[in-house]
Formats: structure tokens, sequence, C-alpha cells
């Protein structure tokens, strides 16, 4: 039988210490998770996927939640035994998120000894008020001390991740942020802009008015991160992603160039040949399921052309490459000339991209270049 190959492997580590009021991805306290029954399921489904899918992976990447919340010894079971079943030949970077506090000198050290090439640190903000109205733990020295270890230990690449426009956050607040993640000479920076997300402590208060969202600030803050991380040398290569020359994130580069990707862990999605499918968000569950061998999938649907096209339109217009061409409908190539005469687009023979005024408008543009749903 022919099997067809996945090149990239996500692994979603659904524990925190604590949970942020502004945060939807799946996660939640360790509680009384038995940890080893997590790890053997999470290899187990690794193994199931495996009697139909040639997993040959050049990147692999732990999110989560917070996969250095796990023990020393947990990642070491989890890391090896992803040896022991995947060919790794083709590895080229190996990622995983950690966030302040949870990375001691000794994990740093083992995270390096495993084979980790890249290590994304969830700073948010580097000063206490702001710190403090999103709920995290951290103060900004552990961040900044946090940042060393994994810098001593020898880990070859490190990224900040960052939100701005945050109420209450003034553009001075937000540039000394930059100016500080600067001086710590990051291979990576992902500076997201704060959304309100369905069902977060944030969302509601939001909707009663205590949290503001202002488009004047989300657009300050934008066009001064790209002026400064350009100025020190960062390729704005994604809407919320800067990276030194030859630092980009390959695997965040394949979803957004539309690689198929198989992920792992209570939540995760993938996408293969079009088919995308999803695991259930319930880590209890999910362990039950593989403990009786079976995979943990509540959702799977086939995407139309449109949808596809859709996804594509959307990922590729924030990317350094652009839009390729020939996913414009005739139907709206009218708009381009319109676009182009408002300095939002630029147009080679074969791409659109964002000028520097268009890139603020990223999701607008969007949708003028996306056809409607046939009806
Ligand atoms: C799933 S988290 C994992 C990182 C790690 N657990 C941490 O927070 O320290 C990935 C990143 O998404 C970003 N993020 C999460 N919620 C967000 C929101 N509501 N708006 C913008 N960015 C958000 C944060 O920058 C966060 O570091
Ligand atoms: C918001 S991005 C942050 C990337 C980071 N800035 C970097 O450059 O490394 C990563 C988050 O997206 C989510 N994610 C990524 N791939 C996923 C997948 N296949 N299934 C489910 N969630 C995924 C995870 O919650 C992960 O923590
Ligand atoms: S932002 Fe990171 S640490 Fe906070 S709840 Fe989400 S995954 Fe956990």
């Amino acid at each position: 039988m022919h099997r067809s190959l996945i090149q990239h492997l996500y692994l979603h580590i659904p524990f925190c210490h604590r949970v942020c009021p502004y945060c939807s991805f799946y996660k939640h306290t360790p509680g009384n998770t038995d940890m080893a029954a997590f790890v053997d399921a999470i290899l187990n489904e690794l193994t199931l996927h495996q009697r139909q899918l040639d997993l040959r992976p050049k990147t692999i990447y732990f999110g989560g939640g917070t996969p250095t919340a796990l023990s020393r010894s947990h990642l070491t079971t989890l890391i090896h035994g992803l040896r022991q079943r995947l060919d790794l030949s083709d590895l080229q970077e190996l990622c995983l998120e950690a966030n302040p506090k949870t990375v001691s000198p000794a994990k740093a050290t083992l995270l390096r000894d495993l084979g980790v090439t890249r290590v994304s640190l969830g700073v948010q903000a580097w000063d206490q008020p702001t710190l403090t109205l999103l709920g995290r733990d951290h103060a900004p020295d552990e961040a900044t001390e946090t940042f060393h270890i994994l810098r001593d230990a020898g880990i070859p690449a490190l990224n900040l991740d960052l939100m701005f426009s945050i109420p209450h956050q003034t553009l001075d607040i937000w540039t000394a942020g930059l100016h500080h993640s600067l001086s710590l000479k990051p291979d990576h920076l992902s500076c997201y802009n704060l959304t309100y997300e369905e069902d977060t402590d944030f969302l509601q208060r939001h909707q009663t008015g205590e949290l503001d969202q202002n488009q004047d600030r989300d657009a300050d803050h934008f066009g001064t991160t790209i002026d400064l991380l350009e100025a020190a040398g960062y390729e704005h290569y994604e809407t919320s992603n800067f990276a030194l020359p030859g630092r980009r994130s390959l695997h965040n580069q394949a979803y957004w160039q539309g690689a198929d990707y198989l992920g792992l862990g209570p939540s995760a999605s993938s996408t293969h040949q079009r088919t995308r499918w999803k695991n259930i968000s319930d880590t209890t569950r999910y362990n039950e399921l593989l403990s009786q061998n079976r995979v943990p999938i509540v959702e799977s649907e086939d995407l139309t052309d449109n949808q596809w096209l859709m996804e594509r339109i959307a990922l590729e217009l924030r990317t350094a490459e652009g839009l390729s061409l020939s996913r414009i409908a005739p139907s709206i190539a009218h708009w381009l000339p319109t676009l182009q005469t408002e300095n939002l687009i630029h147009l080679t023979p074969t791409h659109l991209h964002l000028t520097r005024e268009g890139k603020p408008l990223v999701d607008q543009i969007a949708e003028t270049l996306i056809p409607e749903e046939p009806k």
C-alpha cells in the first residue's frame, strides 16, 4: 500500500500552571492528570497514525498549553519515544514553547541534550502593570532570567512571544518593551495584537466595557513594531512574525505555505490532502480513548476548493512572499487597481504584496480579495 508522506508534526501539551484570562487555546492546570499516562497516550496516538501515514518530519513543534510544564523525566520519555518511532534523518527544527518560571537551568540543559533546536518563550509584556492585567505570574526580571538560562544552555534559536495594544498599554510602554526585547538579541520575535477570544474572561470584560479595543492604538503599536524591528535587522516575514536572516520558524512557515501536518494530543488539528480533522478537547477522555487504542478524533471535514482557496488567500497575504496572483478570481481582479492607487498593495508579475500602508489592513484586504461563497 502506498502511504503518504507527512513532514510536519505538532504535539499539543495542554498543561499550564496557571490559566491566563485572555487565552482560548485548550489548556488546564495539571490537577490530578496522570502525566505518565498522557505521555503514553500521545506516543500511542503517533503509533496508530503510522499505520496509514509515512512520517518523516522536517519539523516538530510542541505547543500548548505549556510543554515545559512537563517534568524532566516526562519530557525525556516523550522525546526519546519520538526518536524511537520516527525516522528523524530529515529533521531541521524541533521547537518547544516555554514560559518563564517553568525552565530551570537543568531543564534547559536537558532540552538541549534532547536535541531541541528552538524554544519559543511566552513573555507577553515587559512591564509589571501589563503582566498583572494579563494575569501572568512572572515578573519582568524572571522572563529576562529565563531567556538567559536558555541561551546559556546553548539552545540554538530563541523566540519571544509578545502581545501589544493591551488596554492601558501606552505606545511608550510597548516601545520600551520592544527595546528591552532587542537588547536580548532573540533570533525571532512574534508580536500579536491582543484579540478578544470566545470563551475567555477577557471577552466578558470587554463586553462590559472594562477592557477596551482601540484601532488607532492597534495601528500605532503595529507600525512602531515594524519600524523598530526592521531597523534592527529583523525581516517582517509574516504579519505577526519577525526573524533575523535565516532564523524563520520552519514549522509555522509550513502551515502558511499549505503543507500537510499531523497534530497529536488533545485539541490538535491535522490537515492531510485537504482533509482536516481535530482531536477531542478533553485530556481525560483523550487518555481513555488511547488506552483502548482508539483514535481521539471528533471532527473531520473535506475542505472544498473554495474553503481551501479562502484559507490560502488569508494566509499568503500575511507573508512576505505574498499572495500568488493565480489565486485571484477574475470576478474580483477589478479591485487591484484601486488597492494599488491607495498604495495598499504592490504587484510583481506573479505575486501581490502588502505595502507598509497595507500591512495594518491585512484582514480587510483579505476580505476584498476572497470571492463570495457561491449561493
Ligand atoms: C498557546 S500560547 C503558548 C505560550 C506559553 N504557554 C505562554 O503563554 O507563555 C501561544 C501565544 O499565543 C499568544 N496569544 C494567546 N492568546 C492571545 C490573544 N487573545 N491575543 C493575542 N495573542 C494571544 C501569546 O503571545 C502566546 O504566547
Ligand atoms: C500562536 S502560535 C505561536 C508560535 C510562536 N510565536 C513561534 O514562533 O514559535 C502556536 C500555538 O498555536 C497552536 N497550534 C499550532 N499548531 C496547532 C495544531 N496543529 N493544532 C492545534 N493547535 C495548534 C498551539 O496552541 C500553539 O501553542
Ligand atoms: S497564554 Fe500560554 S500560559 Fe497562558 S493560558 Fe495560554 S497557553 Fe497557558
